[in-house]
């Protein structure tokens, strides 16, 4: 459905020269919601530039809905376009039309006529929860108004794919929710695909099936979100991970842990588990089998797409050669197993 074979997109040239995007390639199948996440300057805005070419890649292919946008130009293009909806952070909406008159606007410049424009915009304005808003303006209107407003305007043209670059970052959480809910009615009962980017892992957790994370212009994980959130193949996917889940050692212990252990040390670990491992009851066996002492300094349970997520920050007390077999034993038991540091006992 989207295709990048190779894409890469260069600003400039010389020493001025920003490579944005390097030798990308990402295939996204019919009726899936892929997201894109990375830091700030990355290549995300980019990238979803050149699936509708409103920014022409320097090289490779992108081919949508079977077509090659890359070998397009003028009309062509165009047409091309009227198969991919697109939505903003800020909503791009005409402040002098009405909501109305927002969502006919692709039809009129279509070339339709005003009674199949009414036919199309009236059930969309439903879709979106705006029938009684049809002639206001959207300065009336509320951010997460707007945005709907403006899925309905992408989706007039009758898209089979929508990207989304951004289109929660401007809302609050509970407006953000309500959102991505529209997004996933959209993907779910009129089989529209979508890419979305965002720099908000929340997002890709509601919402996405699959992820990829983009650093430097190059897409470096591209992965299912449960595989991602479980074990993120990257140091910047672990980053990610952790800043979203908060999952730091508390403050206070941040100072006093030391990196090489002694003889009054014990260790510091974090711990992340998934499926089974997540049931089983692993630390009361790390008492009995290693005689381990376990002190849990902080933990969450998130679930992602019907898997179970367990992290866990802890404090192993016990001999070295207790704690080096209790760490031995959780990872038999498919854990991973980060030593984050060594405490003093009597601390
Ligand atoms: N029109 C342009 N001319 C020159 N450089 C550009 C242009 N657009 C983007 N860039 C540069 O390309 C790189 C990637 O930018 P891009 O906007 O794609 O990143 P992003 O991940 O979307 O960032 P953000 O999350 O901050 O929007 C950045 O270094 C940016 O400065």
């Amino acid at each position: 459905m989207i295709e990048l074979e190779n894409v890469s997109k260069t600003y400039g040239s010389g020493d001025g020269a920003v490579h944005a995007l390097r030798k990308v390639n990402l295939h996204i199948p019919k009726g899936r919601i892929h997201g894109v996440i990375g830091l700030s300057g990355a290549g995300k805005s980019t990238l979803i530039r050149c699936v509708n070419l409103l920014e022409r890649p320097t090289d490779g292919r992108v081919t949508v809905n079977g077509q090659e946008m890359t070998r397009l130009s003028g009309q062509a293009l165009n047409r091309a376009r009227h198969r991919i909806g697109m939505i903003f952070q800020h909503f791009n909406l005409l402040t002098t039309r009405t909501v109305f008159a927002n969502v006919a606007l692709p039809l009129e410049l279509m070339g339709h006529r005003r009674a199949s424009i009414r036919h199309r915009v009236t059930p969309l304005l439903k879709l979106v929860g705006l029938a009684d808003k049809a002639h206001q303006f959207p300065a009336q209107l509320s951010g997460g108004q707007k945005q709907r407003v403006a899925i309905a305007r992408a989706l007039a043209s009758e898209p089979a794919v929508l990207l989304c670059d951004e289109a929660t970052s401007a809302l609050d959480p509970q407006t953000t929710g309500s959102i991505l809910e529209l997004l996933r009615e959209i993907n779910r009962d009129l089989g529209i695909t979508i890419l979305l980017i965002t720099h908000e892992m929340e997002v890709v957790k509601s919402i996405c099936h699959r992820v990829g994370l983009i650093s430097d212009g190059r897409l470096v994980e591209d992965a299912e979100v449960g595989d991602f959130f479980t074990a993120p193949a990257t140091q910047l996917g672990r980053t990610f991970l952790n800043d979203f889940l908060q999952l730091e050692p508390p403050r206070g212990l941040n100072s006093r842990l030391q990196d090489t252990p002694d003889a009054h040390t014990h260790p510091v670990v974090r711990l992340t588990f998934s499926g089974n491992a997540v049931s089983t009851p692993l630390i009361s066996r790390l008492a009995r089998d290693c005689g381990v002492d376990v002190s849990i300094l902080q933990a969450k349970v998130e679930s992602i797409q019907q898997r179970t997520l367990g992290l866990m920050i802890a404090e192993l007390m016990g001999t070295a050669e207790q704690t080096g077999q209790a760490m031995r034993y959780l990872e038999s038991h498919e854990l991973k197993v980060e030593v984050l540091g060594h405490v003093r006992r009597d601390d």
